[in-house]
């Protein structure tokens, strides 16, 4: 079990680290940073309101759960206060809990949970379900108004594998697992869920389903909502279950409805997850392409005919340059644009040597193994470093959109001249990590120096952006979903009566509104 996430920053405490001398001098020079003025908050310096839950309702809680699986106190009202945006990690270093949840409460079983929601509901109390706490939207962080209280439905207990069937290739778990517990579990029986987001770390499968995760690896295994054969959704109105074949022509399928509700209609308590046998062999390596343009339309020629890496993922040229592909070689880049293509189970060479025939014949360089052993080592070491970019006084952002690969060109250069147009000279890098035949993500990473409040800098850059996502024909998200505030781009994309039929949903699952009010819809 790892450690307690960072509260105000991201992943493993003992991880964290400071940047080099070297690259603050180039931050300062380039792009103007300078060291913030204040130094971060502390965990016990968190300003929070008093807790408002009522004692009856945590007697009643506690009743369900056991009174030490309900939490009032400070440290575990801020742990669960908000997600981890960049927004949302500014807000932290500055000391503002002002959406902390007024309790923390930890269900260990399915009626436990069904339990609390129906305890809530009676008591008007609003229930944020709580997976890792790795939402960048703002998922996590209700509209408390109107309630009596919120609480934060931590689902860390629900934490097993429940059964594994061979036969059919499925594995059953508690919506609490972390994703490298989850992993090391099925390891045990020779198999994996291929499911590795750079979130790894500490997302939970139920937060991969609530929000429609995407890993690294989706290439080959395929986003989290392909790998969901089955669920049990927990909701004030009952328990819905669902998911009895492996494809159905019995109506609409209801558990799209569930997959990216994002808690707003219950609460996921067990996932049946496709599962496949754990690779033999891995190998990544790398490829040059001449320009972004060149290297999609090589993604595009491997996602429509073949062969298809497990691993598929390309940067364009200010991402190659500044080397965040390789974050352990910041700064030291190639020119062009990098791809990086892995390739896991068995055949792998004859796998890799075929897909290598496709990339050279479109122009690509072969670049060996070293590029892909540097990305394999350093994928999940980005978001380290965005908390000691935040430290140095930078602001540090990711968003992402998908298209379809007609439209791509279209909306990559409306992502980035609205961030080129709203925030001065900002660095923006992109990289493409998700290929389908028809289309493929857009994922971009920006770099900028702070001016004014930080918070309020960034939110007007990101409405605009969002704005210019719809414009441009792009979705709202690719795999990080909607929360609140992807919100209003989300009602434009589906129109009014996209949201009616949500609401509608939501109005008989959750009568009394109690579930994460303002996700997904207002
Ligand atoms: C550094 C970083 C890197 C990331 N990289 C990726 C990436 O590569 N790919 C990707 O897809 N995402 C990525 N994300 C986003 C995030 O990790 C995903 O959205 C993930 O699915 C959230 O899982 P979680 O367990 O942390 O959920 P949480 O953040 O706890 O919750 C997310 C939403 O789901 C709801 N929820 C959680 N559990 C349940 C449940 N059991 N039932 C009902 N609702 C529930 C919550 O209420 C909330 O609305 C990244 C985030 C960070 C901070």
């Amino acid at each position: 079990m790892s450690e307690p996430m960072l509260w105000s920053g991201w992943g493993d405490p003992a991880k964290a680290r400071e940047l080099p001398e070297a690259v603050r001098t180039l931050l300062h020079d380039l792009l103007g940073v300078r060291a913030p003025a204040e130094p971060a908050a502390t965990l016990s310096s968190v300003r929070l309101a008093p807790s408002r839950l009522p004692g009856s309702a945590l007697d009643a809680l506690g009743e369900i759960t056991g009174p030490a699986h309900v939490g009032t106190g400070h440290e575990a009202r801020v742990r669960h206060a908000r997600g981890k945006s960049t927004p949302d990690l500014l807000r932290m270093r500055a000391g503002d809990g002002a959406h902390a949840p007024d309790a923390v409460v930890a269900p260990a079983t399915h009626d436990e949970v069904a339990e609390v929601l129906r305890v809530c509901a009676e008591a008007r109390i609003a229930v944020v379900p709580f997976g890792g706490g790795t939402s960048v939207v703002g998922a996590l962080t209700p509209s408390g108004d109107g309630f009596t209280a919120v609480v934060a439905l931590d689902l860390g207990r629900m934490d097993r594998l429940v059964a594994v069937d061979p036969e059919s290739m499925i594995a059953t778990f508690e919506p609490g697992v972390r994703a490298p517990e989850a992993e090391r579990l099925l390891a045990g029986h020779g198999l994996t869920l291929g499911h590795f987001p750079q979130s790894f770390e500490y997302a939970t499968l139920g937060g991969f389903a609530a929000a429609r995760s995407s890993g690294q690896a989706s290439a080959g295994y395929g986003r989290f909502d392909d790998m969901v054969a089955g669920l049990t959704l927990a909701t004030p109105a009952g328990t819905l279950e669902l998911g009895r074949a492996p494809k159905s022509a019995a109506g609409p399928d209801l558990r799209q409805l569930v997959l990216g509700s994002e808690g707003a209609f219950g609460v996921i308590t067990s996932l049946r997850l496709r599962v496949r046998k754990a690779p033999a062999e891995k190998a990544y390596e790398g490829w040059r392409f001449a320009s972004f343009a060149e290297g999609s339309a090589a993604l595009r020629t491997l996602a429509q005919q073949g062969p298809l890496p497990t691993v598929l993922r390309l940067s364009d040229e200010t991402e190659t340059m500044i080397g965040l592909a390789k974050p352990d070689a910041i700064g030291g880049g190639d020119s062009g644009c990098l791809v990086i293509a892995g390739y896991e189970g068995t055949d792998v060479r004859a796998r890799a040597e075929a897909a290598g025939e496709v990339l050279a014949g479109l122009g690509g360089v072969p670049l060996g193994p070293e590029p892909g052993r540097a990305w394999a080592h350093g994928r999940f070491s980005a978001p380290y470093l965005r908390d000691s970019l935040l430290a140095a006084g930078a602001t540090v952002e990711t968003l992402e959109t998908a298209g379809f690969w007609a439209n791509l060109p279209r909306l990559y250069d409306a992502v980035r001249l609205s961030l080129l147009g709203s925030l001065g000279s900002p660095l923006v890098m992109c990289h493409i990590s998700h290929v389908y035949e028809t289309g493929a993500s857009l994922y971009f990473t920006v770099v900028t120096a702070q001016h004014g409040d930080p918070v309020e800098q960034w939110e007007r850059a990101k409405e605009e952006v969002n704005a210019a996502i719809v414009e441009a024909g792009g979705t709202i998200s690719h795999h990080h979903g909607v929360g609140r505030d992807h919100r209003d781009a989300y009602a434009r994309e589906i129109g009014p009566l996209g949201v009616d039929i949500l609401r509608a949903v939501k109005d008989r699952l959750d009568p009394a509104g109690i579930m994460n009010p303002g996700a997904l819809i207002a």
